[in-house]
């Protein structure tokens, strides 16, 4: 059996390959051995309920010495580590194979994203010639190409302009439990108020926005409030006026789909964070390159992948299931609201919705595991 080392397991997107590995039983197909960047010596995880499957204490994570003794490494530790022990490892002699949710390696020569059900020929390829690095792409570009993957397939599209609505998750277990916090806050400040239903809501309104511009809402992390309002940026400034989040969506989305070299799709949009746990929402704008018949359209896109659904663009249904709130914590990824625009026959409008912890993060790399066993 194959050695796995798994780094940052217990981390919020660790955790979630866990979960996603357990219930898969995939630990009955490899020998896992964990690792710590501060427990080391602690006992290990528990992986399945089989007794006969052991499980060591954590190992030091910056043991290169260690690390090299895995066939594969699955790291969701953050790009830091990643920067820290990737050179020492493979400078060491290393040669297994490094699969990591953290963005650091994405874009280097040496490394295919991974998105399984979108790009497995240039995984298949990258594997032939010898490839050692499968890095998770960003979330909301693996959601979106989930969603319109069939599309890209089909060689129909110009281009897309993607307007994120991004979860708190995408920031971090801290921003998470932030989001919560405020939001009790700002109910906690008109608690009497909203239990009287007589009195003003022009009251409750002046309350709740003088706390959100002051400094009693818990704001540590995210810095400004997050519930009751939302933050058009994520990730770092850069100096063409994107933000960095919003550069990835071109740079991923044409590397994913392996056209480096050809004529790029240009991606470009606005990435918002809102309220919400861990779904990650975009209304998409996309330029076919001919006209398409809307039931061909529909077709193309309901048929891409196994978790890709059609939702009708019927109010009713969209409001019960094109939601943060329907999908979370499933793999599902429904595509809906999918019309011809006013702008002529080849403009669509698509709105998506998917877990950022699963498809945006731990499961394209329990995919790649398992592709490479
Ligand atoms: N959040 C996201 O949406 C996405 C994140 N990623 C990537 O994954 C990386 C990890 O992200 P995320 O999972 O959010 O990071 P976390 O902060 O949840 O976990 C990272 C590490 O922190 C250490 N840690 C310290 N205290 C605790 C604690 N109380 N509970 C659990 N872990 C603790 C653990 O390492 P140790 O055991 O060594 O102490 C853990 O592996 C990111 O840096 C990013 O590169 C990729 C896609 C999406
Ligand atoms: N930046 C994403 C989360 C993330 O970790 O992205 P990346 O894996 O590209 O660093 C968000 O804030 O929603």
């Amino acid at each position: 059996m194959k050695k796995v080392g798994f780094v940052g397991w217990r981390g919020m997107v660790g955790s979630v390959l866990m979960d996603r590995m357990r219930e898969e039983n995939d630990f009955a197909n490899i020998d896992p051995v964990f690792f710590t960047t501060s427990q080391h010596g602690k006992p290990g995880p528990i992986v399945s309920s089989d007794p006969g499957k052991p499980v060591a204490a954590l190992q030091d994570a910056y043991s290169i010495e260690a690390l090299a003794a895995m066939d594969i490494i699955i790291s969701c530790q953050g790009g830091d580590y990643t920067h820290k022990v990737i050179e020492p490892l493979r400078e060491s002699g290393w040669n297994g194979y490094w699969v990591d949710a953290a963005s650091s390696l994405r874009m280097k020569n040496d490394s295919v994203i991974v998105l399984d059900p979108v790009n497995r020929p240039v995984i298949d390829q990258a594997i032939d010639s010898g490839v050692k690095n499968f890095i998770g792409g960003n979330c909301t570009v693996s959601l979106m190409l989930m969603a319109i993957g069939g599309l890209f397939r089909e060689g129909l599209v110009d281009w897309v302009s993607a307007m994120t609505y991004q979860a708190a998750s995408g920031a971090g277990a801290r921003n998470m439990r932030e989001l919560i916090a405020q939001m009790g806050a700002i109910r906690d400040n008109v608690a009497e108020e909203l239990a009287d239903p007589a009195s003003a809501i022009l009251g409750i309104d002046r309350k709740t926005s003088d706390l959100l511009r002051s400094s009693d809402l818990p704001q540590s992390e995210f810095g400004v409030p997050l519930a009751g309002s939302l933050i058009p940026y994520i990730d770092r400034q850069l100096e063409n006026g994107q933000s960095r989040e919003e550069w990835k969506a071109q740079a991923e989305t044409n590397k994913i789909l392996g056209l480096d070299g050809q004529a790029l799709v240009p991606v470009d949009g606005v990435c918002v964070r809102i309220g919400a746990m861990r779904c990650h929402s975009q209304a998409l704008t996309i330029k076919l390159n001919k006209d398409v018949p809307m039931s061909d359209v529909e077709s193309i896109v309901a048929s891409a992948n196994d978790w890709v659904s059609l939702i009708p663009n019927d109010r009713e249904v969209t409001m019960e299931k094109l939601t943060p709130a329907a999908v979370t914590g499933s793999l599902d990824i429904p595509v809906g609201r999918i019309r011809k625009l006013n702008m002529g026959s080849e403009y669509l409008s698509a709105f998506t919705v998917g877990d950022q912890l699963l498809w945006g993060a731990a499961e394209p790399l329990r995919r790649m595991l398992a592709i490479l066993l």
